[in-house]
């Protein structure tokens, strides 16, 4: 029953025009996007710099689409909150990252917001299982994570059928539903299969900003996304 899953295009504002990030966030939602996805790199977890809760609640009155915070922190439960407060509606973390993951998915919850991990390639997913009734969302990185542009990994395919059947799994027990996103190297020409094996939300950053119209490029994306579909019935 993949076919009723809903789709959602996050870009990810990695890629977008620091400079303009307010109206960089309008103009992708104006042109389709569901949800922003908001990268937070520490610099110690990953070998980046990014974003801190100051800049998302600069951005938050541009839009109110979900703003989806991942963050590439550690620790991070004392971000947590500050992210909150700032307007994010999704948090999500690496479990690893944590000494108490369920602890870090309840403290998201108790400030009001979904809450999810973040599984690199060569992390387990073995960690879902201890608290699927805690998650909101589950992403899988298709890339290692730290910078953008980089090339999906070929291997996430099958991790994410993987984490789409636990999923389905756990909902068709009487458990709530859980967003299966993909992070890294998402294009237009690999999008298809990435949905094929169970995905259905799609951060593209390289794909979605380094394109001179957003529309036509998150409209391609739905467009492949639906020709595999119909390919399958
Ligand atoms: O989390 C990330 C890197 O850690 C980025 O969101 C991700 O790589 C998306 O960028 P691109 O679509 O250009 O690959």
């Amino acid at each position: 029953m993949p076919f009723s899953r809903p789709t959602r295009i996050a870009p990810s504002i990695l890629a977008a025009d620091f400079a303009r990030l307010g109206e960089e966030i309008r103009n992708v939602v104006d042109a389709g996007a569901d949800w922003i996805h908001f990268d937070v790199m520490d610099n110690h977890y990953v070998p980046n710099l990014t974003m801190g809760p100051m800049i998302c609640e600069a951005l938050r009155p541009h839009t109110e689409a979900p703003i989806d915070v991942h963050l590439m922190v550690e620790p991070v439960d004392a971000i947590i909150p500050q992210f909150a407060e700032a307007g994010a509606d999704i948090i999500t973390f690496h479990p690893e990252a944590t000494r108490h993951v369920d602890r870090s998915l309840s403290l998201i919850h108790d400030y009001g917001c979904r809450a999810g991990l973040v599984f690199n390639p060569a992390t387990p997913l073995d960690y879902m299982d201890y608290v699927m009734d805690k998650l909101d969302v589950v992403l899988l990185m298709s890339v290692n994570p730290g910078f953008g542009g980089q090339k999906f990994i070929p291997g996430t395919l099958e991790k994410l059928a993987q984490a789409r059947l636990r999923i389905d799994n756990w909902v068709n027990r009487g458990g709530q539903q859980i967003a299966l996103e993909v992070d890294g190297g998402v294009k237009v020409d690999n999008i298809a299969a990435i949905r094929r094996a169970g995905a259905d939300t799609f951060v593209a950053g390289s794909a979605i900003f380094g394109h001179d119209d957003y529309r036509s490029i998150i409209d391609a994306m739905r467009e492949e996304i639906a020709k595999g579909e119909s390919l399958e019935v």
